[in-house]
């Protein structure tokens, strides 16, 4: 599905829309979402919708519960390496056995941050950049501190990512590790993962990406850029559901190597035979700390599913074609009002979500909710637009931008109240 690049291609209705949906190879999948209403949804990027099978699975999984009891965890122990191998074969490009369902991204993230570090003695830096999302600077923050090492942050120009370059001037051979996001939560900007990462083990560190916005969204090259160390959730563009345990990725040579800080007995050799002292497995298991939550488990397998069904590829062209043409539609429409796009405008360099920037961001949100389309506001003055390649049509990104034109029109968004600076 390829879009033009004039806005004079954009008549303002919405007949190339609804070309665009019947020409969709992907439309058929709506129809596997609880969809019950005309909301226009554009926030799949904070919280994914409900697939039917999810729903389904669900009420099986608790009947389980009740008959089986504990013998339930005859099937429930693998669980997350099943779900594991799903996203690794089919949306992350990895190889079998080096994903794996756990914790939170959060908490992944630390897990493998300080294993990194761990592998890399006498170097005191990570690389990390000030658009990474908040719980990545957290997280880090509190390591470094531990750790008595140093956060080196790179400046980011918050529209366009963060570039190779910078990256590569602030390698040096102090460095340990290099952490950031794939696909920037606020611009959608698509980080250069195969350049980064070769920089980072030419200067002898290794690279840790968190994959949240690219999970299900974009194409993630891990194989081959031989990526070390990732993380990412399942609730956003995997459509896992809220609170769905999150995922980690450790490259098969790195695994037996890596030490992560959190001893549980799911990274035990023989579990069950109780062992007295901590003797982690050699495989990707070792990076399991407790009991997996098994029915957030059980929805993030049916979202991987679906996603691996659909095709990382197909959904990743969804994805940019929706972009294309709500940045086009932005171009036509808004630009006049002051609304700018805040995207890579490149279908390449933008994962599958766009933001516009107005300084009334916030009041044109709530206008927007008001009318029946949910986007998301993102400090300081961002309206972010996520598409669910699955789920959203074209024609809802027509009406969406449609709506917030005619809200600008009307000036009806000065109604909502102003929201008070918060500074995240
Ligand atoms: C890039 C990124 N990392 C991490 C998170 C959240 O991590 P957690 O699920 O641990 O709250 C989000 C969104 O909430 C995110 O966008
Ligand atoms: N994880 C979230 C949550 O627990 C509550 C509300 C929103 C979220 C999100 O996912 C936000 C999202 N990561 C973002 O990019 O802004």
């Amino acid at each position: 599905m390829r879009l033009g690049h004039a806005s004079s291609l954009y008549p303002v209705t919405d007949i190339l829309a609804r070309d665009l949906d019947a020409a969709d190879p992907l439309a058929r999948f709506r129809d596997r979402f609880v969809i019950e209403d005309e909301l226009i949804y554009l926030d799949g990027n904070s919280l994914g919708r409900l697939p039917l099978s999810t729903r389904e699975r669900l009420h099986r999984a608790i009947g389980e519960w009740g008959t089986d009891l504990i013998r339930g965890w005859d099937r429930w122990i693998t669980l997350s390496r099943e779900v594991g191998d799903v996203l690794a074969t089919g949306v992350l490009d990895a190889t079998p056995g080096e994903v794996v369902l756990s914790d939170s991204t959060s908490v992944n993230l630390y897990k493998l941050a300080a294993a990194a570090c761990a592998a890399r003695p006498g170097r005191r830096v990570i690389v990390t950049d000030d658009d990474n999302f908040p719980t990545d600077r957290y997280i880090l923050q509190g390591l470094v501190e531990a750790r008595g090492m140093e956060l080196r942050v790179l400046k980011t120009d918050i529209d366009l990512g963060v570039s190779a370059e910078a990256v590569r001037e602030a390698l040096d051979p102090d460095v340990a590790l290099v952490s950031l996001s794939h696909v920037a939560y606020r611009s959608g900007a698509v980080a250069d993962l195969p350049a980064i990462t070769a920089a980072a083990h030419q200067a002898g560190a290794l690279a840790l990406w968190d994959l949240s916005h690219s999970a299900g969204a974009v194409r993630v090259p891990l194989r081959s850029a031989g990526a070390d160390l990732a993380v990412g959730c399942t609730y956003k563009h995997l459509n896992g559901g809220p609170g769905a345990p999150a995922f980690l990725y450790v490259r098969a040579d790195l695994q037996a190597e890596l030490r992560q800080p959190i001893w549980g007995w799911f990274g035990q050799r023989d579990q069950f035979d109780m062992g007295v002292e901590y003797d982690p497995v050699e495989s990707i298991d070792r990076f399991q700390v407790g009991t997996p939550p098994v029915l957030g488990a059980y929805a993030a397998l049916e979202g991987a599913r679906l996603t691996a069904e659909a095709g990382i590829d197909a959904v990743a062209a969804k994805g940019a074609a929706l972009g294309a043409y709500a940045i086009e539609l932005c171009d036509t429409w808004l630009a006049p009002y002051g609304v700018v796009v805040a995207s890579p405008r490149a279908d390449a360099r933008r994962g599958a979500h766009v933001t516009l920037r107005h300084p009334r961001a916030w009041q044109l949100s709530q206008a927007l909710r008001a009318a029946g389309v949910i986007p998301d506001f993102r400090t300081p003055d961002r309206l972010r637009l996520g598409f669910g390649a699955l789920y959203t049509r074209f024609v809802d990104v027509y009406a969406g931008l449609a709506r917030l034109r005619d809200i600008l029109t009307a000036d009806s968004h000065l109604a909502f109240p102003e929201r008070h600076a918060r500074v995240t």
